[in-house]
């Protein structure tokens, strides 16, 4: 029988009844304000901020809040299992943290600290391509726990190749391939901000301890950081690749792979035929094309045209247990989290980090259980009823 995640509430109150208040709010919501005052708005600024006008992240919270759920009652749910059999791995829950570059802004620790939070807690950990940690590093700090490689497909084939060659020499078992970055949106906050931390060489350590990529630098990195930086920013995503390119990946990575950021139907599909193994519907948390369908709005229509044949995965704009339940009656097998963890991280490295996982998964699990649940595999879409807008 799996851990009952939601007796953490009673862990947090006792805590409390004996003057040990809980370090960070339980509503996950409430920690972007706490860490912009204790950061800044310039990194805060960048990992709250979106494209456009902000129209995209707002429009994946509404999909998410319109619809609701409809509790069942006496069902037995004395004991329950969260595990959920994602890509042939058994995770304890439905959930996996997002991949999210340049951590080293929200703290020192950065993705060392975020990979043993995922580890402590069982959840898969996704190192971004654009860590400010090479993966190498971020391996050795997980021990064997479950990691997965979240790929930047560069312009470059051989530093491709190279990053495929070090993530699976480093342990990391599946592939997620994003598609949603061939190019940086247009994200006013930064840009008024005139803050992008690449451009200081912030997010690219996977790039400068790769031979391949140094092999192109006429002069090593500490020398020309400037010439190292325009690399990086010209190679590290690739706007001229389609779909028959993915053989290139298939035929170089053995273990599953997932394209990140599919939102239509037929897009899922061509990822089929393409041998893949999986999609995560997302629009990369509304920052990459505003006006955007909302993700919660295209899961369902994703997973309907797939069935089967992938394995359906979600994220932007999960923020509560009850936004897992919801993404999961939609269609999906797993969830990823983006930035409640990075808060966490920002507030108090590792620690906020694991409590935020701890309160997701805590709410999730009552919430399963007080609408009728003992297991996510039983959550379809009739326990959602729409309301009207
Ligand atoms: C600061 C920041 C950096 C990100 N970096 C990456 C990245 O390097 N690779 C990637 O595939 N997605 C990246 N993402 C997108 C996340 O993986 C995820 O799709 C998104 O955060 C989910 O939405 P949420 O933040 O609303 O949960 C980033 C998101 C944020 C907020
Ligand atoms: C542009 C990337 C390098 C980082 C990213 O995915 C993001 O900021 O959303």
């Amino acid at each position: 029988m799996g851990k009952h995640w939601g007796d953490f509430q009673y862990e947090i109150y006792l805590n409390g009844m004996t003057g040990a208040v809980p370090r960070l709010p339980t509503d996950l919501t409430r920690l972007e304000a706490l860490v912009e005052r204790r950061l800044g708005p310039g990194p805060v600024g960048y990992v709250a901020g979106s494209a456009g006008n902000g129209s995209t992240a707002l429009a994946n919270r509404a999909a998410l809040d319109r619809r609701r759920i409809v509790p069942r009652m006496l069902r037995d749910v004395h004991e329950r299992d969260l595990s959920a059999e994602v890509l042939g791995r058994a995770l304890p829950a439905p959930l996996a943290l997002a991949p999210v570059g340049v951590l080293s802004i929200m703290h020192p620790d950065a993705e060392c600290a975020a990979a043993r939070a995922a580890a402590a807690q069982g959840v898969p950990y996704i190192l971004s391509s654009a860590s400010s940690t090479p993966m190498e590093q971020v391996a050795e700090a997980m021990g064997d726990a479950e990691r997965w490689f979240q790929l930047y497909w560069a312009k470059d084939r051989e530093v491709t190749r190279s990053f495929l060659d070090r993530a699976k020499a480093s342990g990391f078992g599946v592939l997620v391939v994003t598609l949603d970055t061939p190019l940086l949106a247009w994200r006013p906050r930064d840009l008024d901000q005139a803050y992008l931390p690449f451009l200081h060489g912030v997010g690219t350590a996977n790039y400068f301890t790769d031979p391949a990529f140094l092999a192109g630098l006429a002069k090593p990195v500490h020398e020309d950081l400037n010439a190292a930086v325009l690399r990086f920013v010209g190679m590290f995503a690739d706007p001229g690749k389609t779909w028959p390119d993915l053989a290139f990946l298939r035929r170089h990575w053995d273990g599953p792979i997932v394209l990140k950021g599919v939102l239509h139907p037929d897009d899922a599909l061509l990822a089929a035929e393409a041998g893949m193994d999986g999609v995560v519907v997302s629009n990369h948390g509304g920052r990459q094309v505003a006006g955007s369908v909302a993700a919660a709005d295209a899961l369902p229509r994703v997973a309907r045209a797939v069935g089967d044949r992938l394995t359906v995965l979600f994220d932007s704009g999960v923020r509560t247990g009850d936004d897992v339940f919801k993404a999961l009656a939609l269609g999906a097998r797993a969830v990823l989290l983006g930035r409640p963890y990075v808060y966490g991280l920002g507030l108090d490295g590792q620690a906020g980090v694991e409590h935020v996982i701890r309160c997701l998964l805590a709410e999730f699990d009552l919430t399963l259980a007080l609408s009728g649940h003992a297991t996510p595999a039983t959550v379809t879409a009739s326990d959602l009823e729409e309301s009207p807008a």
